[in-house]
C-alpha cells in the first residue's frame, strides 16, 4: 500500500521501477493540505522518511489495505494532492458519482465507514464534501430529496426552512433544526458515534452557556487573553497547582466552539483523559471524541475520522492526536506542556508539544501551553516574548496552597521506608477523615533481590539493570527490557536460601501499610495493578469519592488528578533525582515534586507536604520548597545560560546499537569524523560516549552529541551528515537513529 501524495509528468526514476497505481483505496483525501502539511513539517524537522511519518499520522485501520471482500491485493491510499494534480482529480471525479451513487442506494448497504458516518450526520458531510469542493449544490440536493428526511433522520435540502444559501458555502446553521438529531449549532449528536465521549442524548440544548465556577480576575484575563488573539498566538498559561487552569481551558473551549470552530486538547497520558473528559462532558455539549492508544483500532478509526468529517467539534487525545485532521480546527490547548510522555522516545520522535504550535501556526489560530511547572524551554520562549505569559498565582476558590515538611531522613529508622514523622501524620489525617496521599516512583516489591550470604544480587541479563522482584507474580522483571524469570528459591549463585529483597518498591509498601493501618481501605496505583481496562479510572473516581484514606502510587497518582480529600502527601524518595546524570535531572524532579505536592488541600482543607529526604541542605531543594517552582526554574535557567545548555542552545543526538560494543563506537566515531569534515562551523561535537545505561536488552548503545548555539547551522550540519551516513551504515547489525531536540539521553 502507497500514499499519494503528489503528481508528477515525469520522472528520472527508471519506468521499470515505477510500480503503478492499481487502485486507489480511499474516496477522498485522507487528509487536507494543511494535515499534510504538518506532517511533512515534523517529517523534515525530526528527520523521519516522509512516508512513516504520514502512516504514523494514520489510525493503524488506515494503514492497511481494507480487509473487505472486494479489496484488491494493492492499492493507493490518497491524501491531499492539491487541485493542481491530475491524479487527484481523477480520483475525484469517479468519487462524485460514486458518493451520489451511495446517497441514492440505501444508507445501510454502503460498504465504506466513512461515508456512512457522513450519511449518518447528513449536516457535517454536506458541508465536508461542500468545503472541499467536491459536490455541488444541484448534484447533491437531488439525490438527497430522494431519499427523503425520515430515511436519514434530516429533513431534505430543498425543504423551505433552508435559507436558500448556494453551495459551497453552506454553513450547519442553514440545516433546518427540526430534526431530533440536529441541535441548533447544527452540531449533530449522531446516534452512530461510539466513542465513549460523544456527546450524550440527554445533553440540554446547545448553544445556552453551562454554569460554572465564577472566573477569578486572573482566570478572567487569561480567558480575555486568548479569546481576544486573532491568529497564531502562543500562550503560556502558567498557574500554580488547583488554580484553575482545567476552567480557563473550558472557557476558551467553550468560545471556541461558539464561533463554529473545532478545537484540540492534547495531555501527556492516557489517565488523564477520563477526568478530563467527564469535566468537558459536564460543561460542553458539542460532539467530543477522545483519541488515545488504549482505544480499539475500529473505535480509533471512527473517532478519526468524526473529527476529520467536522462532526465532532472537540477532541482529546494523547500524542498521537497532535496529527488528528480538523478542518474547522481554532484553537489548540497543550495541557501539562511540560510532560516528558508528549515527545515520541522511538521510531518519529517527535515533541507533540512542539508540533501543536507548529500547526497552531499552520492553521493560524491561538495555542495555549497549560502547566503548574512549565519547562525551561517554554519559559525561556515567554521570557524572550514569543509566548505571551500567562499566571495563575493563587489557588482557585479560596484553596490554599500546600505547607511543606522536610524530613531529614538520614539515620532515621524506617518502616518500609517511611520516617516516623510520617506515619505520625498519616495516623493524624486518617483519624481526621481525611485522605494521605503517598507518592514512591518505583513499582513492584523491592528494586533488587540479594543473597545475604554471598551477596549476589539479581542482575538482569540483557541490560545493565538489576531486576525488579515482583511479588504480585513471583517473578523477577527488568523493568528495561521487560524480561521476566520466576522468583529463585535459592542463591544462584552459593545456593543458599536467604535471599532478601532490598529497597522497596509500591507493593512492598503497600504490605507494611495494610500491616501498620489495619481495617483501613487503601487503593495502590501503579502501572502493574491498572493494567485491566477500566481499572486505573475506576480507582481515581473511588479515590475522589473519599473511598480510600490511604492512596500509595507513583506517577500515575501524581499528575493532574484532583483528589479535594487529599489533605497530606507523603514523598517517599526524590533524591535521586537530585543527582541525575541528565542535566534535566533536577528540572524533572522540581516538576515532579510540585505535581505531587499540588494534590494537597485542593479543596477547603488546607494541605501538608512532608518530603522526605537524605539531602535537607540541597540548595535545590531549599529553593524549590521555600521560593516555589518559579524561583527554582528561574534560577535553574541561568545555570542552563552559563552552561549554554538547552534552552540556550539546541541538541540533537546520533544513537547507535549493536550487539558489540565496537560496532556502535565506531560508527559514531565514523559519524564524528565525518561530520568535522563537513566544516560543521559553529555546532560543538560531543562524544562518542556509551549511553548512560550502556547494555539494554543485549545491545550496547553509545551516542554522540551534537549541539550549537542557533538551530540553524545545527540543521544544516544534520542534513549533510545524514545522507553521509546512509550510505556509510549499510551494516545490518549496527541500528542507528537521530533525536531531534532529545528530552532524554538515558
Ligand atoms: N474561579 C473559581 N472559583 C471557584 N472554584 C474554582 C474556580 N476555578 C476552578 N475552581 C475549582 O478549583 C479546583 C481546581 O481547579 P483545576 O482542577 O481546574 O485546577 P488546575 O489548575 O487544572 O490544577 P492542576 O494543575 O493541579 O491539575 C476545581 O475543583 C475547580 O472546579
Ligand atoms: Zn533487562
Amino acid at each position: 500500500m502507497g500514499i499519494i501524495v503528489g503528481c508528477r509528468r515525469e520522472s528520472a526514476i527508471a519506468p521499470d521501477r515505477l510500480k503503478p497505481i492499481a487502485r486507489c483505496l480511499d474516496q477522498e483525501p485522507l487528509l487536507s493540505a494543511k494535515d499534510l502539511e504538518l506532517i511533512r513539517w515534523a517529517a523534515d524537522y525530526y528527520r523521519c522518511p516522509p512516508g512513516e511519518a504520514i502512516f504514523s499520522a494514520l489510525p493503524t485501520r488506515l494503514r492497511r489495505p481494507v480487509p473487505s471482500s472486494q479489496a484488491q491485493p494493492k492499492g493507493w491510499r490518497l491524501t491531499a494532492a492539491g487541485d493542481a494534480c491530475p491524479l487527484a482529480q481523477l480520483a475525484r471525479a469517479p468519487r462524485q458519482a460514486a458518493t451520489l451513487t451511495a446517497l441514492k442506494a440505501q444508507p445501510a448497504g454502503i460498504d465504506d465507514t466513512s461515508l456512512r458516518d457522513q450519511l449518518g450526520d447528513c449536516s457535517a458531510a454536506l458541508k465536508a464534501l461542500a468545503t472541499k469542493g467536491l459536490i455541488e449544490r444541484c448534484q447533491v440536493s437531488a439525490p438527497l430529496d430522494r431519499i427523503g428526511a425520515q430515511n436519514l433522520g434530516i429533513p431534505p435540502i430543498g425543504s423551505p426552512a433552508t435559507s436558500p444559501k448556494a453551495w459551497p458555502d453552506i454553513s450547519p446553521e442553514a440545516v433546518p433544526t427540526t430534526s431530533p438529531d440536529a441541535s441548533p449549532d447544527g452540531l449533530a449528536t449522531s446516534s452512530l458515534a461510539t466513542n465513549a465521549c460523544a456527546a450524550s442524548p440527554d445533553s440540554p440544548t446547545a448553544g445556552e452557556p453551562m454554569l460554572g465556577p465564577a472566573l477569578n480576575s486572573e482566570q478572567q484575563v487569561a480567558v480575555e487573553a486568548v479569546s481576544e488573539a486573532s491568529g497564531f498566538n502562543c500562550f503560556l498559561l502558567d498557574g500554580v497547582t488547583g488554580s484553575g487552569k482545567t476552567e480557563v481551558y473550558i472557557r476558551l473551549i467553550q468560545r471556541a466552539l461558539e464561533r463554529g470552530q473545532q478545537v484540540l486538547v492534547l495531555v501527556p497520558e492516557i489517565g488523564l483523559t477520563p477526568q478530563l473528559a467527564e469535566r468537558f462532558a459536564q460543561r460542553i455539549r458539542a460532539e467530543r471524541v477522545v483519541l488515545h492508544s488504549g482505544l480499539g483500532e475500529r473505535e480509533r478509526e471512527t473517532a478519526w475520522r468524526r473529527a476529520a468529517h467536522g462532526q465532532a467539534r472537540l477532541v482529546l487525545g494523547t500524542r498521537s492526536a497532535i496529527f488528528t485532521p480538523l478542518p474547522d480546527l481554532g484553537l489548540l490547548i497543550v495541557d501539562e506542556e511540560h510532560d516528558v510522555s508528549l515527545k515520541q522516545q522511538d521510531g518519529f520522535r517527535y515533541s507533540a508539544r512542539d508540533l501543536a504550535v507548529r500547526r497552531a501556526q499552520i492553521s493560524q489560530c491561538p495555542i495555549l501551553l497549560g502547566s503548574a511547572t512549565p519547562s525551561l524551554e517554554t519559559l525561556r520562549n515567554a521570557e524572550r516574548g514569543r509566548y505571551q505569559h500567562l499566571r495563575l498565582r493563587h489557588r482557585a476558590g479560596g484553596a490554599q496552597a500546600p505547607r511543606f515538611l522536610l524530613a531529614d531522613v538520614r539515620s532515621q529508622p524506617l518502616v518500609t521506608g517511611l520516617s516516623h514523622a510520617l506515619l505520625t501524620r498519616m495516623t493524624e489525617v486518617i483519624e481526621a477523615g481525611n485522605q494521605v496521599l503517598l507518592f514512591l516512583n518505583r513499582r513492584g516489591f523491592s528494586p533488587v533481590l540479594t543473597c545475604h550470604d554471598c551477596g549476589w544480587i539479581s542482575v538482569c541479563q540483557h541490560c545493565d539493570a538489576r531486576m525488579t522482584l515482583h511479588r504480585g507474580h513471583s517473578q523477577l522483571v527488568c523493568h528495561h527490557c521487560g524480561d521476566q524469570r520466576p522468583l529463585p528459591v535459592q542463591c544462584p549463585y552459593c545456593e543458599s536460601p536467604d535471599l532478601r529483597p532490598l529497597g522497596q518498591g509500591t507493593e512492598r509498601v503497600e504490605d507494611s501499610l495494610r500491616q501498620r493501618f489495619p481495617g483501613i481501605p487503601l487503593a495502590r496505583i501503579d502501572r502493574d495493578n491498572t493494567r485491566r481496562k477500566g481499572e486505573l479510572e475506576r480507582l481515581l473516581t473511588a479515590a475522589r469519592d473519599g473511598a480510600y484514606p490511604i492512596l500509595l502510587g507513583t506517577q500515575m497518582l501524581a499528575k493532574g488528578h484532583h483528589l479535594p480529600g487529599v489533605t497530606l502527601v507523603g514523598i517517599l524518595d526524590l533524591d535521586h533525582g537530585l543527582y541525575g546524570s541528565d542535566f534535566r535531572a533536577t528540572e524533572r524532579m522540581a516538576q515532579l515534586l510540585i505535581q505531587v505536592a499540588g494534590r494537597a488541600g485542593r479543596a477547603e482543607r488546607p494541605g501538608t507536604v512532608l518530603v522526605q529526604t537524605r539531602h535537607p541542605d540541597h540548595p535545590l531543594l531549599i529553593r524549590l520548597l521555600r521560593q516555589g517552582y518559579a524561583a527554582f526554574a528561574a534560577a535553574a535557567l541561568s545555570e542552563r545560560a552559563e552552561a549554554g545548555l538547552p534552552p540556550f542552545s539546541f541538541q540533537a543526538l546520533l544513537r547507535a546499537d549493536s550487539r558489540t560494543e565496537q560496532l556502535a563506537l565506531d560508527f559514531l566515531r565514523g559519524a564524528r569524523t565525518l561530520a568535522l569534515a563537513l566544516e560543521p562551523g559553529p555546532v560543538e561535537i560531543w562524544g562518542p560516549a556509551p549511553a548512560s545505561m550502556e547494555r539494554r536488552a543485549g545491545r550496547f548503545r553509545a551516542q554522540l552529541l551534537l549541539q550549537c548555539s542557533q538551530r540553524g547551522p545545527l540543521h544544516a550540519l544534520i542534513d549533510r551528515l545524514l545522507p553521509a551516513l546512509r550510505a556509510q551504515a549499510s551494516n545490518r547489525k549496527l541500528r542507528w537513529s537521530i533525536d531531534i531536540d532529545p528530552q532524554e539521553s538515558l
